[in-house]
């Protein structure tokens, strides 16, 4: 049974792209090297493999949520076990868990993993020894994550019986059954004072340049596939492409730019269909990659090939280079083509940036921008104003970290993925196959006349919109959850009351049957 060792404890993890298994290892870390506690990690496509939950004694679950309020492929086949009809209402009785769900409130069914596997836990008998959180990425997953992981520990010390006291306040602190959304922490100044404690030592450190050649460009291109960009959702194999044709889809004055791009796929084994998505990984500006360079003082070193080591006198517990990160590379190539410097600097890369800051009073925000009760300060400086690292670096001059303290921070460069869809529309009513097609550009500006978004079309062809619906037509409504779907479902009401005279709940039920038939399909998210 793995958790034999009286400080240890499961922890297991479900995650689709890298959050939930991030947080897993830093709550594993953190339990390592400030909490005298052994963490047994196991993502949890690991069950009965390498754990049986139901032999536990003590579980820590971190678990997001994906489509539609999916559980991540690789927590698929313990959903499935857990949800078993067959098994018995005391099954687990005997473990203690606690879950920390992540989510996006955008989405209709927030956290709905987590919450799920939480309630499933607690009808099999399974105790809750801590309360549950659920973080939300909308507002910034560390709002509940933070507070929450702080507060789990030493309520586990006390569970495994290793310290007697502390645990009371700590849940005191976490007054309801589950943390949901924004958390007001309740912390003392001493959040302040022990903001660099958090680092305990560099771990890992980029050795001399092992020689100065470039590396070439068929070897990144490996280097790409093989060790930098394993994607963790990705379903097939990394492929480069080459942009062969790009269009403007949008007018000059378009609040946002759309472009049609044309990739060239022919050598490659992409097979795709209409509604699959594809990612596109799009690198870093140069300018902005060299702005960076500048800034840090390493535009001399930017094409060196360089090695991450781990250093050997590391206090973290299996420490480890970051996945997304190349064995070989050059600063080049990473900062353009494998981490994120434009995402919103996270609160861990801030506590790091302290150190390296020598003007006391930038030293201080620092301090109160990664400190608990900075965190109004953290969402209204940093994340809501969408500053990056440079700027961050910019308003900091103090502030000179040497380059792989921030390599060991920056998250990898997620893909952007985008539906697939066939663009032939135009040919098929040129071919005659279409008879009618409307196209809405709803973000260019229009004459007040004309229809702006896709509802708007739909009622000026209210007619022969019934028309088609009574002569057995299919709908399929595809985009955004919050208002198209919503208005384009409205629009037909609409349609129905004025062309057939219905009053609002037969219209309702028009649709209503419309949807039972298949007769009327969104494909929608938020
Ligand atoms: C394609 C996709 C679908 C998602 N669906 C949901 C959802 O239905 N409900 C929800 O609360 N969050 C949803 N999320 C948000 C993720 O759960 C959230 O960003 C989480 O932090 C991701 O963690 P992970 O990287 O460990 O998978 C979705 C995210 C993506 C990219």
């Amino acid at each position: 049974m793995p958790g034999e060792q009286k400080n240890s404890f499961l922890l297991l993890y479900g995650s689709q792209t890298g959050q939930a298994k991030a947080i897993a290892e830093e709550i594993a870390e953190k339990a390592e090297t400030q909490h005298n506690l052994k963490a047994n990690v196991y993502c949890l496509s690991q069950t009965e493999k390498k754990f049986n939950i139901e032999k536990e004694k003590c579980v820590v679950i971190v678990t997001s949520t994906t489509g539609d309020g999916e559980p991540p492929d690789t927590a698929a086949k313990f959903f499935r076990r857990l949800n078993k009809k067959t098994l018995q209402e005391d099954y687990l009785s005997n473990i203690n868990y606690t879950l920390l769900g992540l989510g996006d409130s955008n989405y209709t069914n927030f956290c709905k993993c987590g919450k799920a596997v939480d309630k499933r836990l607690e009808e099999l008998g399974a105790k809750r020894f801590y309360p549950s959180g659920f973080a939300d990425d909308a507002v910034g997953l560390e709002v509940v994550v933070e507070p929450w992981m702080d507060g789990l520990f030493p309520v586990l010390q006390r569970f495994l019986g290793l310290t007697p006291h502390d645990s009371e306040s700590s849940l005191a602190n976490m007054d309801n059954k589950c943390l949901n959304g924004h958390v007001k922490s309740n912390s003392t100044s001493d959040d302040l004072k022990n903001t660099d404690s958090v680092i305990t030592n560099d771990s890992i450190n980029i050795s001399d340049a092992v020689n100065t050649n470039e590396i070439n460009s068929s070897q990144l291109k490996q280097e790409i596939s093989k060790n930098g960009l394993a994607f963790p959702s990705a379903a097939t194999a990394v492929t480069m492409a080459t942009v062969i044709s790009a269009k403007q889809l949008t007018r000059e004055d378009a609040v946002k730019r759309t472009l049609c791009l044309c990739l060239d796929i022919k050598n490659s084994d992409i097979k795709y269909l209409p509604g699959d998505a594809v990612s596109v990984v799009c690198t870093n500006s140069e300018d902005e990659v060299n702005n960076l360079f500048k800034r840090l003082d390493i535009s001399h070193v930017a094409d060196q090939v360089c090695k991450f080591d781990i250093l050997p006198d590391t206090k973290k517990r299996n420490p480890s280079v970051p996945s997304h990160i190349p064995h070989k590379f050059t600063l080049k190539h990473v900062f353009k083509t494998c981490v994120d410097i434009r995402d919103a600097p996270k609160k861990a890369l801030i506590r790091s940036l302290v150190e390296f800051t020598t003007n006391q009073s930038e030293k201080r925000r620092l301090q109160e921008l990664c400190s608990k009760q900075g965190a109004d300060h953290y969402s209204k400086f940093i994340r809501e104003s969408r500053i990056s690292l440079l700027d961050l670096l910019l308003t900091f001059p103090s502030c000179n970290p040497p380059v792989e303290r921030i390599l060991e921070h920056l998250p990898r460069l997620q893909p952007r993925p985008y539906s697939v869809c066939r663009s032939e529309l135009e040919g098929f009513e040129e071919s005659g196959i279409l008879s009618k097609y409307c196209v809405s550009f709803s973000r260019d500006e229009q004459q007040d006349d004309l229809p702006r978004y896709v509802q708007d079309n739909l009622l000026l062809h209210s007619s022969e919109v019934m028309t088609l619906l009574e002569s057995d037509a299919m709908v399929y409504v595809c985009g955004d959850a919050k208002n198209m779907a919503k208005d384009v479902n409205e629009a037909f009401l609409q349609i129905i009351q004025k062309e057939r005279e219905y009053t609002e709940e037969e219209a309702k039920r028009y649709v209503m049957k419309m949807r039972l038939y298949k007769k009327y399909m969104e494909d929608v998210w938020t």
